[in-house]
């Protein structure tokens, strides 16, 4: 069964058609890349996907069972984690400190009077942060990071509430090619390891070529191809959407 399946997704915003039918799944394990040019509906996708908006038409099924429609709050508790463009960490916290609370908002328990904060889920913290590579810099603020760190981080965070599903906008936006790579393959490490179903938004053709597991192509709320990235590579259709971008195969200018 797949961690998600989305089924003829459709949503018009006044005469704009964002998404016009769109079927695609994600199976435990996989990381599929959600690739196309700019206003191809890809947020569209991510937002009915995590709740914020409502497809016109269209189901959503996570694990098997059908969510469509149900506000953000009941689709994390659910199991549908998503990372931003923007990192989302607190700076005055250190890096420890960032895992416990996400931690804590995971399990919606509340800072216990007789019990030192500093002391709740502290092992797991740690434990998230051998895993994203960042137990060297438990003790720092998080304002101190360098930005491929505090994207590690943030992806420690995210998986504090043990999603079934993580949907990453543009995961490596701002980031040098090495710091890149290496960020989409900490994230391929953990799909693996943790059966994680990942859907991820990327600019980067790098990237998605080097490490995605599927690609899904849209193109004016259409897809336009889907496949492994070989098959996308070699795709005629998605060669003449890209070409004239100044990249092998698409990207923002
Ligand atoms: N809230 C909105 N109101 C009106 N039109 C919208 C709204 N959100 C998206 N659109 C339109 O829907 C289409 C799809 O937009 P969407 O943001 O989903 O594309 P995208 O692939 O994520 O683009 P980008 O790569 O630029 O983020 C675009 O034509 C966009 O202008």
């Amino acid at each position: 069964m797949s961690v998600l399946e989305v089924e003829g997704l459709a949503k018009a915003y006044g005469g704009v058609q964002a998404l016009g039918g769109v079927s695609f799944t994600v199976g435990a394990g996989e990381l599929l890349a959600l690739i196309g040019p700019n206003g191809a509906g890809k947020s569209t996708c991510f937002n009915i996907v995590d709740g914020q908006i409502r497809p016109d038409r269209g189901t959503v099924r996570l694990a098997g069972r059908e969510v469509t429609g149900l506000p953000p709050r009941r689709m994390a508790r659910l199991g549908v984690g998503r990372t931003f463009q923007i990192a989302a960490v607190f700076d005055s916290l250190t890096v420890l400190e960032n895992v416990q609370a996400a931690l804590i908002a995971a399990r919606r328990q509340t800072f216990a009077l007789w019990r030192p904060a500093a002391t709740i889920a502290r092992e797991e913290a740690q434990h998230l942060l051998e895993q994203t590579g960042m137990a060297d810099h438990a003790g720092r603020p998080a304002s101190e990071l360098a930005y491929g760190d505090v994207k590690r981080l943030e992806l420690a965070m995210a998986i504090a509430s043990e999603p079934l599903l993580l949907l990453m906008d543009e995961p490596t936006a701002g980031m040098a090619p090495a710091e890149r790579l290496a960020l989409i393959e900490l994230v391929k490490r953990l799909t693996r390891s943790r059966g994680l179903a990942v859907l991820f938004t990327e600019h980067s053709m790098d990237v998605v070529f080097g490490h995605a597991d599927r690609v899904v192509v849209l193109a004016g709320g259409q897809i336009v191809a889907s496949g492994d990235v070989d098959a996308i590579r070699a795709d005629p259709q998605v060669r003449a959407l890209y070409l004239g971008t100044g990249r092998a195969a698409g990207g923002r200018a």
